[in-house]
């Protein structure tokens, strides 16, 4: 895990880093400013000890956000509720308005079609009228007998419409005469004003004229009144009655439309209404709904959070709620993880049949006892884990890679030469003549993909970088002899690639053998899960001969369909990171590892950090011994330019800077040293009576800080040829350098003394040392800290008890007294006696009794001591066989420190 800077920590706890620093400095955890790194095992320290703070705090910033929230909810709710009123009362208006101008337009279109009602009936009225005067001229001018005769009908239509235009004709004369005879009259009116004989014949003429002709124009039948001739009082009555009649029409229609205009914006009014009161009713519920709706909708997304992580991580989900604890525990620590009284914890061990102290640490398998007891979720993390990387991409980044195989099976069943032979395949294919060289690793390629077999000398080796978190397998491929069938480690293969949850492709081999029966090596592995897929099941079968070569072809072919069945996928654009298959300290070359790159690319030059070891990639080799410039994931390649030989099943990983990588790796390595140095101490179920029973081993630690790594190695040499059958020196961490406040802690922790050679401690280290009680020893020459270091080794041996006499008395005379016993009157001849002293009791220089005074009094006072030459009473617990003349020797058993 990378060091991590006080700032992030700080705004990870939601304090200020100056708040932070304040608290580091409390603990005594050296951080000088904001962006001052911390190691791990301090973080870890800082989160145990702020974590109540933190809590506190977080459940602060938790309230204050909730009621931003919950203002923010309530606000927005008031927004929408306004809003939404808003919406209806416009929604509202607009439905009036609509409504009105359809009133209108409705108020409009009824006048309108009235209108044309009223025409229509009036013409209809005419037509009907005209019809009427039509079948009367027909019933006048045509006889009866003739009707019905289309021919006469029409003949009968000219005739009448002749006597129509004819009788029209008429009229009109008849009307221009009377026009003249007016004209007359009144031309002759105006001349009988002036001479009478001439003005009284006119006038009755057209008096009696006049009349006649209006009553045969009335009778006339063909004319319809009204209609092409109407008569002026009937058009005038029409005309009346068609005023009257439009102006009630015209009244009721905007009456008509009036009432509909009110009645639609009284009724959209009213639906306005009601809307904002529905709006106003439901709101206060609907803001909870949806404050309820958020928070369900967060705590999803939190959990969904969650478990990506999880996955992401590779820890089962489930887990995550599960306390989690470092192996080798101690028992307080158990007890502050699961929040419970140590003695709580005790008891249950107690209990269990293993007692253990507070500090004394824990097995795995009492872990989860106690904690199952407890009715609690515990999850154990191991070192590795802790010290395990975890890296999350996102989809759109992950690219397919190769599949990454492992060949397992029984011995002798052709593991090696299934390897060579596809070894072969490969170079013979790519580069004809070219050496495979071992490195752990090989990569082949078939049809322009490639596929990389891991060399494990066995499935133990496989679990063990399992154990270690190296997960470094996609496919494994079983070799079963088709001779031999299915033999105890065929089994034990299935086993550990089924725990790994890896495929398995089956190769049966040694298909050339006259015996082989690959029928049967099915049939056997039936029985253990592992079923072909012929068969229904959902491992791959392939015939091979490892010796002949055959087969191999058909076998990657299969071991690239189960891997597309994977589809095996990784980020290659990003620092590489993967494990190591394999390292070895090269003569020529220095420490060489074997990587395998299961994310980003490796590039000659990256800053790496292996394990604890680290370094630069100084070069890069493929099987082939062929250098390369990059590795990308699923590639396996040498690299050259580590300080020191990783381990099998180290994770490997690329930083930008170098000083991270050798911090890193620096901070691995003390950890190691530490958990070593805890192995000593913890006790486990196993070990737990031996310790007891042995006696206690004494232990000096030392922290070694030195201007050159020769001194450390000269002390530790010195250190080694010492005698340590009773103090046991340990140097729990040496490096070059100055003395350093973390020297300091981890030497307070350890109960240690800082030893420094040609280095002096820095001003806040002597500082935190002063506080701390830790000693500070710096020397210029070797071979004096060495002579100190022995020199306290010996203080530190157990001292030896002495005898110190105080002083003699002699038994003058004896009495007894009731109760109480026999006393000595004595004389205290020399030194000075006193009452807690020891006494031995000694006649003709025989020592007759050994044990305690009862009593020590002068006259009657009870005394805590007697001087020489005083007399004085000496009682002795349980012995009352004093006798006058005895020699009674007073002395102290003190301890004496060993000088050797
Ligand atoms: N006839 C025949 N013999 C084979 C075949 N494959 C391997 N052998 C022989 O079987 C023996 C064992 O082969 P290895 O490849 O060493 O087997 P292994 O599983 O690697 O053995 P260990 O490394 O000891 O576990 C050797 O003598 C091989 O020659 C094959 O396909 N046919």
């Amino acid at each position: 895990m990378a060091r991590t800077r006080v700032s992030s920590l700080a705004k990870e706890f939601g304090m200020t880093s100056k708040e932070l620093l304040g608290h580091l400095k409390d603990m005594k955890i050296p951080a000088k400013s904001p962006s001052s790194a911390l190691e791990d095992a301090y973080v870890s320290m800082v989160r145990k000890k702020l974590a109540p703070i933190v809590e506190a705090r977080a459940a602060e910033i938790e309230a204050k956000r909730r009621a931003e929230e919950e203002a923010a909810a309530a606000e927005e709710a008031a927004k929408a509720e306004a809003a939404e009123a808003e919406r209806l009362a416009a929604e509202a208006r607009r439905e009036e308005e609509r409504r009105l101008s359809t009133a209108a337009l409705a108020a409009e279109e009824a006048a309108r079609a009235a209108e044309a009602d009223r025409q229509r009936q009036e013409r209809e009225r005419a037509a009907a009228a005209a019809k009427e005067a039509e079948l009367e001229a027909k019933r006048r001018a045509v006889p009866a007998s003739d009707s019905g005769s289309r021919f006469r009908s029409l003949l009968d239509q000219i005739a009448t419409q002749e006597v129509v235009l004819k009788e029209k004709k008429e009229a009109e004369e008849a009307k221009k005469a009377a026009q003249a005879a007016e004209r007359t009259r009144r031309k002759n009116e105006r001349g009988e004003r002036g001479g009478r004989g001439r003005s009284g014949a006119p006038a009755n003429q057209a008096s009696t004229e006049a009349p006649a002709r209006t009553r045969r124009s009335s009778s006339a039948p063909a004319v319809p009144a009204g209609v092409n001739f109407p008569a002026p009082d009937k058009a005038g009555k029409g005309k009346r009655r068609k005023g009257a009649s439009q102006h009630t029409e015209e009244d009721r229609y905007s009456r008509m439309a009036r009432e509909a205009e009110e009645y639609s914006r009284e009724r959209v009014l009213e639906e306005a209404r009601m809307a904002v009161e529905e709006a106003s009713r439901e709101s206060t519920g609907r803001r909870k709904k949806r404050k309820e709706k958020r928070e369900r909708e967060a705590a999803q997304a939190r959990e969904e959070r969650k478990i990506e992580e999880a996955l992401a991580q590779g820890i089962n989900p489930e887990e995550l709620d599960a306390v989690r604890v470092s192996e080798g525990v101690t028992v307080a620590e158990l007890a502050d993880a699961l929040d419970v009284a140590a003695n709580d914890i005790i008891k249950r061990l107690f209990l269990l049949g293993t007692p253990l102290t507070m500090t004394q640490s824990m097995s795995n398998d009492l872990v989860e006892l106690v904690a199952d007891d407890l009715g609690r979720k515990i999850r154990i993390i191991s070192p590795e884990e802790e010290n395990s990387f975890s890296f999350y991409d996102d989809p759109s980044d992950l690219k397919p890679r190769p599949p990454v195989v492992t060949v397992m099976g029984h011995v002798d069943h052709g593991k090696t030469s299934l390897l060579d032979a596809i070894r072969h395949t490969g170079v013979a294919r790519h580069e004809a003549g070219g050496i495979t060289q071992h490195i752990g690793a090989s990569q082949v390629e078939i049809g322009g993909r490639q596929i990389t077999f891991v060399d494990t000398p066995g499935h133990e080796a496989f679990t063990a970088m399992r154990a270690r978190g190296a997960k470094i397998t996609d496919v494994v491929v079983l070799v079963v002899a088709a001779d031999d069938g299915v033999m105890p480690q065929t089994i034990e293969a299935i086993n550990h690639s089924k725990a790994a949850g890896v495929p398995i492709v089956v190769a049966v081999n040694k298909c050339d053998k006259p015996d082989a029966n690959p029928d049967r090596v099915r049939q056997e592995l039936v029985e253990y899960g592992v079923i072909p897929e012929e068969w229904g099941g959902q491992n791959m079968f392939v015939n091979v001969s490892a010796k002949k070569g055959d087969g191999i072809d058909d076998l990657l072919e299969t071991i690239l369909l189960q891997a597309d069945v994977l589809e095996l996928k990784a980020n290659p654009d990003t620092f590489a990171s993967g494990y190591i298959i394999e390292g070895k300290l090269d003569r020529g070359r220095g420490p060489v590892a074997t990587v395998l790159v299961n994310r980003g690319t490796l590039h000659v030059g990256d800053a790496i950090v292996a394990g604890m070891s680290h370094g630069r990639v100084r070069a890069m080799l493929d099987q082939h011994g062929d250098n390369k410039a990059e590795a990308t994931p699923s590639d396996a390649v040498e690299i050259l330019g580590l300080d020191s030989v990783p381990n099998a099943g180290d994770e490997f990983r690329v930083f930008e800077d170098e000083r991270d990588a050798r911090a890193l790796a620096e901070q691995r390595a003390l950890k190691a040293r530490i958990e070593e140095q805890n192995k000593v101490k913890h006790v486990t179920l196993e070990t737990l009576f031996d310790e007891m029973n042995e006696n206690e081993l004494k232990e000096l630690n030392l922290v070694v800080k030195a201007d050159v790594q020769g001194s450390i190695e000269a002390l530790a040499d010195a250190l080694g040829k010492m005698d340590q059958s009773e103090v046991r020196i340990n140097i729990i961490h040496s490096a070059v350098g100055a003395i350093s406040e973390t020297d300091v802690i981890l030497a307070a922790a350890s109960n240690a003394i800082i030893v420094g050679f040609g280095v002096r401690p820095q001003a806040k280290a002597r500082d935190l040392a002063e506080r701390e009680n830790v000693q500070i020893k710096t020397y210029s020459i070797i071979y004096k800290a060495i002579e100190d270091i022995d020199a306290a080794r010996i203080g530190m041996l157990k001292p030896t008890e002495e005898e110190v006499q105080t002083g003699i008395a002699e038994v003058r005379e004896t009495f007894r007294v009731p109760k109480v016993g026999l006393i000595a009157g004595c004389m205290v001849t020399e030194g000075e006696i006193e009452r807690s002293d020891k006494v031995r009791v000694v006649r003709d220089g025989v020592v007759v009794f050994d044990g305690t005074f009862a009593s020590m009094r002068r006259f009657k006072d009870d005394v805590k001591s007697v001087k020489s030459g005083y007399e004085c009473g000496l009682g002795i617990e349980k012995f009352q066989d004093i006798k006058v003349g005895d020699q009674l020797e007073a002395y102290k058993v003190v301890e004496v420190a060993r000088t050797e």
